[in-house]
């Protein structure tokens, strides 16, 4: 709450919408690589169509591997993008007066060109790792709470009913924002790393010093937030994904 009053004051309605433009883009990639690797490689691991395995379950390790290889890949794309969404937000100051000092990034385009000149290529990939770490066994575990509800709420042969795969996709995203937060607060800080003096040596010193400094708490910052907005998201992202698999196969 406290978080909301202050953006509203400092920097009016628009704070919310700070880098926003570009995660609008880069979803759409970023959530047809994910999709589309977790698919091919299901169908490789168990040799049997999006519509076969409405009959028979794969076995949820498979559904596991498939999201964790979806976890790995999705990131080369997410990484830079996030970065750039990261930084804009983190830029605090009221909106910009006419003829007064410029903000440090002035857009997504400019942020990127920046980060590229001021920290180089590699820059653009700042909290990578993190990224991969959060991101790998959480999408296992998304698209098994997924499956498994689907699976549990639609009768033996039957496709899942829109509400099922609402429901399912709300909890997925649910189940996988409450594990991926501890790792979301050490990705972020990573990400915020590099434009002043550097104060983390990687991750691990990221997650023990965070730890010194707060204590276990700072790593359910942005629980709530999180889960509240995984909801909504991830049930439309689910419905959306079923719907073109029908749509298109
Ligand atoms: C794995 N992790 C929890 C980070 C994300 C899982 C859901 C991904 C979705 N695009 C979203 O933004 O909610």
């Amino acid at each position: 709450m406290d978080c909301i009053v202050k953006t509203y004051r400092h920097e009016s309605l628009l704070g919310f919408f700070k880098g926003m433009s570009f995660p609008l883009v880069s979803i759409a990639v970023v959530n047809s690589v994910l999709f589309g690797v977790y698919s091919n490689v299901l169908l490789a691991l168990t040799a049997m169509s999006h519509q076969e395995r409405r009959t028979q379950l794969p076995s949820y390790t498979h559904v596991f591997i498939a999201g964790c290889t979806g976890g790995v890949i999705q990131t080369f794309f997410l990484a830079p993008f996030d970065l750039i969404k990261v930084r804009l937000q983190n830029q605090t100051e009221p909106r910009v007066q006419p003829g007064g000092p410029q903000p440090r990034y002035r857009g997504p385009v400019h942020c990127a060109a920046t980060i590229f000149r001021e920290e180089g290529p590699r820059g653009l990939f700042r909290g990578a790792w993190a990224l991969m770490l959060r991101d790998t066994p959480t999408l296992g575990l998304y698209f098994v709470t997924y499956e498994g509800f689907c699976h549990q709420n639609t009768p033996h042969g039957q496709n899942p009913s829109s509400a099922t795969v609402l429901v399912a996709g709300g909890f997925a995203g649910i189940a996988s924002w409450v594990a991926a937060t501890p790792l979301d607060v050490i990705k972020s800080r990573m990400q915020m790393d590099g434009l002043r003096r550097r104060e983390y040596q990687g991750v691990l010193d990221c997650v023990v010093s965070s730890f010194r400094q707060e204590g276990l708490r700072v790593f359910f910052r942005g629980l709530t937030i999180n889960s509240a907005r995984g909801f909504p998201v991830n049930a439309v992202t689910f419905l959306s994904y079923e719907y073109l698999l029908h749509s298109w196969g």
